[in-house]
């Protein structure tokens, strides 16, 4: 994929559905009792894994484009696969589905990609263990392929050492089959798209600060699931539209939970000019029309609590920060070195390829922003994330940039460049 500089974006667009919300909706709607009708469901390549492992486990999914329907088997209803679990490039499937699969009256293998291959797994198995699951690393790394003798489970509590929706989910999920209560509590609060949807499905769950409380299900319940836009794809959009002159673009209907929309609050600290209209209630998922217009930008610190409500988005904010004057400081996100590329080293280096002044740091990166970019060959890693804030930064820098492995963008976000292109002002 080759990119090179343009003079302004403007128009509207809507980005494809969530896809941690699309993920779920598989799951519970796989173990729910009824048909859940999920609209907006992404059809991102990560997505499609967790579609294909259900089916594998006797759920008949149907799958129209936009709408999935999910004819549920109840919460005991899984029949063992009679091959691989083949979760492909994505770690919320794997990680996920073997808290469910730790509770199953069988036993499946998982494995995926090169890049899952290398994922670390011990923080799934350390708690389902201790709850009393059989997760093997077959190959001795901690990583996939894993084989999961499913078995009964305990209800424990779990201090989490990392603020993370998939550990968090992978416990939740497996308590539901667990003798009694089962709790968690993060460092700082991550994602929270499993409680809420728990919650729909007739789960007793409750959330007191940072911890969470799941109890045993004897059955969930099938509900129609709207997938709201993914606030991660729209980022590419409010970044571009924020650091590319003459420009203002509106993403529409974008989930804003307030567990994922660090983003917003790092565009506002920045001083971008970004208006949010609701175009929902606050109760469930709550959305939003969000537009950005061409801004002056400052350098600003992220850090802390903000992280998880915007880990996806770091690799679209070191873009943001070549363009603030000053200082852009990111810190507390260890966690970008263990995700589908080591996110830290793959900006820096690609960054500093196209002349950007930044450096790697231990928990994250610190820029300064200013320096004019220029083109450069860029390897994506074949992350999605980076593949696409490298086109965002290819449209504001001198010359013609060239991404390799751009079609990863599938992961997550098909169609990805076309939507950025219609918005290209002549
Ligand atoms: O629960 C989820 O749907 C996700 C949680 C995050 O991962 P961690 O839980 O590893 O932080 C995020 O990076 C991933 O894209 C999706
Ligand atoms: C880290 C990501 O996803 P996953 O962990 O599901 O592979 C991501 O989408 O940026």
């Amino acid at each position: 994929m080759k990119l090179s500089r343009v003079h302004g974006l403007s128009g509207e667009v809507t980005v494809p559905g969530d896809k941690s919300i699309s993920h779920r909706s598989i799951m519970l709607g796989s173990i729910a009792k009824g048909n859940t009708e999920v609209e907006g469901f992404l059809q991102g390549a990560d997505c499609l894994s967790s579609i294909a492992c259900f089916r594998k486990m006797g759920v008949e999914i149907e799958n129209n484009g936009d709408k999935v329907l999910v004819h549920g088997r109840g919460l005991r209803g899984l029949k063992a696969p009679d091959s691989i679990l083949d979760v492909g490039n994505s770690g919320t499937t794997t990680r996920l589905m073997s808290g469910i699969l730790a509770a199953q009256p069988f036993v499946s293998t998982v494995n995926g990609d090169a890049s899952i291959q290398k994922r670390p797994m011990k923080r799934i198995i350390t708690p389902l263990s201790q709850m009393g699951a059989d997760i093997r690393s077959l190959r001795g790394n901690d990583c996939t392929p894993l084989e999961i003798h499913g078995t009964n489970l305990h209800g424990i509590h779990y201090d989490s050492p990392v603020a993370s929706a998939q550990v968090k989910s992978a416990i939740l999920l497996a308590g539901l089959y667990a003798d009694g209560e089962t709790s968690v509590t993060e460092p700082e609060v991550s994602r929270n798209h499993t409680e809420l949807m728990f919650e729909e499905f007739g789960v007793d769950i409750r959330t007191e600060g940072k911890s969470v409380y799941v109890k045993p299900a004897d059955e969930l319940y099938a509900k129609k699931v709207i997938v709201p836009g993914d606030i991660s794809s729209a980022t590419y959009f409010l970044v571009a539209a924020a650091i590319t002159p003459n420009s203002c673009v509106t993403v529409k209907n974008v989930g804003i939970n307030p567990t994922r929309d660090g983003i917003l609050r790092v565009l506002s600290d920045m001083g971008a000019d970004v208006t949010v209209e609701k175009t929902s209630g606050e109760i469930g998922e709550p959305t939003a029309d969000v537009t950005v217009r061409t801004s002056d930008l400052k350098g600003c610190v992220v850090g802390g609590e903000v992280i998880p409500t915007l880990i996806d988005e770091i690799p679209a904010i070191a873009i943001l920060a070549c363009f603030a004057d000053g200082e852009t400081i990111i810190k507390d996100a260890a966690e970008l070195k263990v995700k589908e590329s080591n996110r830290i080293d793959v900006m820096v280096d690609n960054l500093k390829k196209m002349g950007a002044d930044i450096e790697a740091t231990e928990d994250g990166m610190i820029i300064r922003g200013g320096r004019p970019l220029h083109g450069a060959v860029i390897d994506s890693h074949l992350d999605h994330r980076v593949a696409m804030s490298f086109a965002v930064a290819a449209m504001n820098a001198e010359g013609e940039t060239e991404i390799t492995g751009a079609e990863c963008v599938d992961i997550s976000y098909p169609g990805f460049y076309e939507d950025m292109r219609k918005l290209v002002k002549l």
